[in-house]
């Protein structure tokens, strides 16, 4: 099942670059952000997917979003798909867009892959079996979160959006010790703490369920964590009417120092 998923969510993704490659027009959804074709060509071709490969197994995409909470609240299982996360970034064709299917449980994304077609690579986390990373359809490697180094040795390695930052954002890097910041789009971010190459992605911006649910499973199986990051507890899906995340922290472990930057940028 884990390979068939894995082959179906490439294939979709050949669509995308196709369209990526070939040009397309951009319309604007009711909340003001952009659509191209290829959201709507992945969302079709992971839908049809999951489908096929689990049909008892209700989905729940970006692109389809509507089902009221009184019926997927009744869900204790069921797919949540972003077709095209960073549908800006593959607009402005920098490269930073993923594809994003996870398996949720009783709330917790328990199965992730994301897959980014232009860098050819792909991010599968699995509960209680690891966390991996492919490129094109070679071998899988076993990918885990890194552990904090010595900030007087070594510069953490921060992560945020290319185009959603936040006055929080930059408060916590003001706080923070010693740090070097990249940014990037789309659930890339995610996918760099999993696998030891950033150390935390604070997001005190706006997000939605499906950014994020794959992507989570990935960083979960890696030994990470994705935290509320006012709570402190991880993040949980389809607990309520909103798709909203909360502002959360993605880290490969928890530490005092960033817990307290957290705490008083949020106040700040
Ligand atoms: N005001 C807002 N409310 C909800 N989600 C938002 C938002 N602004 C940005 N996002 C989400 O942030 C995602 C992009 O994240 P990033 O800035 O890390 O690339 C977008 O994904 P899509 O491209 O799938 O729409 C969108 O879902
Ligand atoms: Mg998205």
């Amino acid at each position: 099942m884990r390979a068939r998923l894995i082959d179906g969510v490439l294939a979709a993704g050949r669509e995308v670059i196709s369209i990526y490659d070939h040009g397309f027009s951009v319309e604007t959804k009711d909340d003001k952000s952009p659509l191209t074709e290829a959201d709507m060509a992945s969302h079709h071709a992971l839908v049809d997917l999951l489908e096929n490969l689990a049909p008892q197994v209700p989905t729940l995409s970006e692109e389809s979003a509507e089902i009221p909470f009184a019926t997927r609240k009744a869900w204790q299982r069921y797919w949540l798909i972003d077709p095209l996360d960073g549908t800006k970034e593959f607009i402005k064709k920098n490269g930073e867009f993923t594809l994003n299917v996870a398996l949720i449980e009783d709330g917790v994304p328990v199965f992730g892959i994301v897959h980014a077609p232009v860098l050819r690579t792909t991010w599968i986390g699995q509960q209680g079996q690891g966390a991996w990373k492919q490129v094109d359809e070679g071998p899988c490697h076993t990918i885990t979160v890194r552990a904090l180094p010595d900030p007087d040795q070594e510069a953490w390695q921060v992560v945020g959006s290319r185009l959603h930052g936040s006055e929080e954002f930059e408060a916590f890097c003001r706080i923070l010790p010693n740090h070097e910041c990249a940014t990037m789009g789309s659930s890339l971010k995610l996918c760099l703490v999993a696998e030891g190459k950033a150390d935390l992605y604070p997001r005190l911006a706006p997000t939605s369920e499906w950014d994020t649910a794959a992507a989570q499973a990935v960083v979960t199986a890696a030994g990470g964590q994705v935290l509320n990051a006012h709570t402190l507890e991880p993040l949980r899906c389809n607990q309520q009417e909103s798709v909203l995340n909360p502002f959360f922290i993605v880290a490969g472990e928890r530490d005092s120092r960033w817990e307290s930057a957290l705490r008083a940028s949020l106040k700040s």
